[in-house]
């Protein structure tokens, strides 16, 4: 699949709209964790900056659901970009208001202007054709380098792309390169290939997972992602996160593994806490004994053995999602065994997800690995063998 180029594209000094994904894991002081998804963006916004463009950049961060909220306000990130393009990045105090647009109208050829947080806007979402049109109406050419959110038909990503023509639209270096390494990865797998998948966005991979289940030969799960099929087969969860409504899905990705012959691993102990916090009152048990009310926040070191074990063999390995609420020590220790485990095999090492990412980097691991990816949702449907919603409209033809 050949992309439309940025290369290819006719830039110089000209005004560029480029969606980045700068969705970022940030600790409760909005101090920025891991700056990857900033970092991964750089090559396209220098590249423009270098063809002398007036360079517009905007992103989502985290889920607001359509309102303004000023945890999940852009401006951290604006600070940070600054300090790595060693240059002043304006900030927009809306998306697409009096302020965004006046400020995308004054700026000069060689600023870099950030919007606020697009999914402030209920459109977005939404894939809202007027949103699309109004952030249209900043610039002259159009960049997807968010690979990340490139699995979403949204406002930024996907309906933006119907008011460029080919000549006014293109992929940047990073959407590229995922798309380049994924591609290969797909077609010529080395088997045994697994995948593990854990977090917290339980409802969207469980719908990747069913159509995973003819592409790979081993999948384990954690996370968050264990509860609802460890509720399905009659478990007491106590208070785990879990998607009921589910239920039914799940039982049909279990079904569906034993008929293609996928080995398919579920947490058989847990770390189990009184209460979603680092001094909770915690302990290990069994998958089928969860306290009621208590909630498991981690996988138990038996799952971590278990796994490490039926993980020898494996050739290539795809890795979304965490094994436990890393972010918290006491719960991190499933998700760092794992990443040692996949660091140190001879397998062809995938890690994607803002957050897989972030517990790798912060294990030190995350040059042992063959690749990281920007995006976990994104390359797990890149597996299941879709053509992304923000991808598509970037083919050449
Ligand atoms: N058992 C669990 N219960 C609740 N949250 C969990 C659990 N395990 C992991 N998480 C949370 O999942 C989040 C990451 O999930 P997700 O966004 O799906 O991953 P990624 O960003 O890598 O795609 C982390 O914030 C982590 O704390
Ligand atoms: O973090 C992201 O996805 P990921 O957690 O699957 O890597 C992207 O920014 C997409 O975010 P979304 O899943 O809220 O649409």
């Amino acid at each position: 699949m050949e992309l439309l180029s940025i290369k290819e594209l006719d830039l110089a000094s000209k005004k560029v709209f480029i969606r980045c994904d700068f969705n970022v894991p940030m600790d409760e002081y909005s101090n920025i964790s891991d700056d990857r998804r900033i970092r991964s963006a750089l090559a396209t916004v220098n590249y423009c900056l270098d063809q002398d463009c007036a360079v517009i950049l905007a992103s989502h961060l985290g889920r607001p659901k359509g309102e303004v909220n000023e945890k999940y306000s852009l401006a951290p990130v604006a600070r940070r970009l600054g300090q790595l393009l060693k240059r002043n990045v304006i900030m927009a105090k809306d998306v697409v208001g009096d302020d965004a647009i006046s400020k995308a109208n004054e700026l000069k050829n060689g600023e870099v202007l950030l919007l606020e947080n697009l999914r402030f806007e209920p459109g977005e979402t939404n894939n809202d054709e007027e949103l699309s049109k109004k952030l249209a109406s900043m610039a002259e050419y159009y960049i997807n380098d968010a690979f990340g959110v490139s699995h979403r038909a949204h406002s930024s990503v996907e309906g933006i792309t119907k008011l460029y023509d080919n000549k006014h639209k293109a992929s940047g270096f990073l959407l590229s390169k995922e798309i380049k390494f994924f591609g290969k990865l797909i077609n010529q797998p080395v088997r045994p290939f697994a995948a593990i998948v854990g977090g917290s966005k339980v409802s969207g991979k469980l719908e990747a997972l069913i159509n995973l289940l003819p592409k790979v030969d081993k999948i384990f799960i954690g996370g968050g992602m264990a509860f609802t099929f460890l509720k399905q087969m009659g478990y007491d969860i106590g208070s785990s996160l879990v998607e009921d409504n589910l239920l039914e899905d799940a039982q049909h990705i279990m079904d569906e593994a034993k008929k293609l012959g996928v080995k398919f691993y579920l947490p058989i102990d847990v770390i189990a806490a009184e209460k979603f916090s680092e001094d909770a009152v915690s302990k290990i048990v069994t998958s089928q004994e969860i306290p009621s009310e208590w909630m498991g926040l981690d996988i138990g070191p038996a799952t971590v053995r278990l796994y490490r074990e039926a993980l020898n063999d494996v050739q290539t390995v795809l890795w979304n999602g965490p094994m436990g609420v890393y972010e918290m020590e006491k719960y991190a220790r499933g998700s760092n065994k794992i990443a040692h485990f996949v660091a140190d095999s001879y397998a062809t090492t995938v890690v994607g997800g803002g957050d897989t990412a972030d517990l790798v980097q912060r294990v030190g691991l995350d040059e042992e690995m063959t690749f990281i990816s920007t995006g976990g949702g994104a390359s797990l449907e890149l597996l299941e063998g879709k053509t992304l919603p923000g991808v598509a409209p970037l083919i050449k033809e």
